[in-house]
């Protein structure tokens, strides 16, 4: 599949599973189930996001619900355009509700603290994130990453949800681009 198109692999499809085992005890252990605001409520950003989301819901071992988030900032472009653009948003009130934000990656931060401030001002009981990726400078943004996947290097990756132009999400694993394809 996309022969000639991927560079490298960056993280495997066992790096991913053993990972998102590992962040989903961790998330476990901070909301056990049973408690008196309800089930966690996963908020996933799409489109990128919902690979990891759904292997993630499937290895936590307390009930979760699902809710949907689509915000845009890159476009076809591999930078991001710096304006965040709600495309859909949440069916459901959050008030009240331990809310966790599902990102597939953090890379400039802008999407994220967009989005933090902007659920922020809906009272949800606490608000957290876990990410599958994060680049170097999302790190200088001022924003909490409670559980972070694995640190990548600051190159454009596609897989697993992640695409340059749409294509590539079905990937899955982690990988680089050979220059070709964004016409270099
Ligand atoms: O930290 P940032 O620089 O803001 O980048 C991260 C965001 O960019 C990507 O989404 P994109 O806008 O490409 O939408 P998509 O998930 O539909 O591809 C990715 O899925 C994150 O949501
Ligand atoms: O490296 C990336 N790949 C795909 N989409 C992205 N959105 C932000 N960074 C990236
Ligand atoms: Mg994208």
């Amino acid at each position: 599949m996309y022969e000639g198109d991927i560079a490298s692999v960056l993280i495997s499809e066992d790096q991913i599973r053993d990972k998102t085992a590992e962040l989903a005890a961790a998330i476990a252990e901070k909301f056990p189930e049973g408690q008196p605001e309800g089930d966690l409520l996963l908020v996933g950003v799409l489109k990128g996001a919902i690979f990891f989301m759904t292997d993630l819901a499937r290895a936590l071992p307390i009930p979760t619900q699902m809710e949907f988030m689509a915000v845009s900032s890159y476009g076809s472009s591999t930078s991001s355009s710096g304006v965040v653009r709600i495309l859909k948003d949440l069916d459901k009130d959050i008030a009240g509700r331990h809310v966790l934000i599902v990102e597939d990656i953090i890379d400039s931060g802008l999407t994220l603290s967009w989005l933090m401030r902007n659920l922020s001002t809906r009272n949800p009981a606490s608000l957290s994130v876990v990410t599958l990726l994060r680049k170097p400078e999302a790190t200088k943004i001022d924003v909490d990453v409670e559980w972070v996947g694995f640190d990548i290097p600051n190159e454009f990756v596609v897989g697993y949800g992640l695409d340059y132009a749409e294509r590539y999400r079905d990937l899955p694993y982690i990988g680089t681009l050979e220059p070709h394809v964004y016409g270099g």
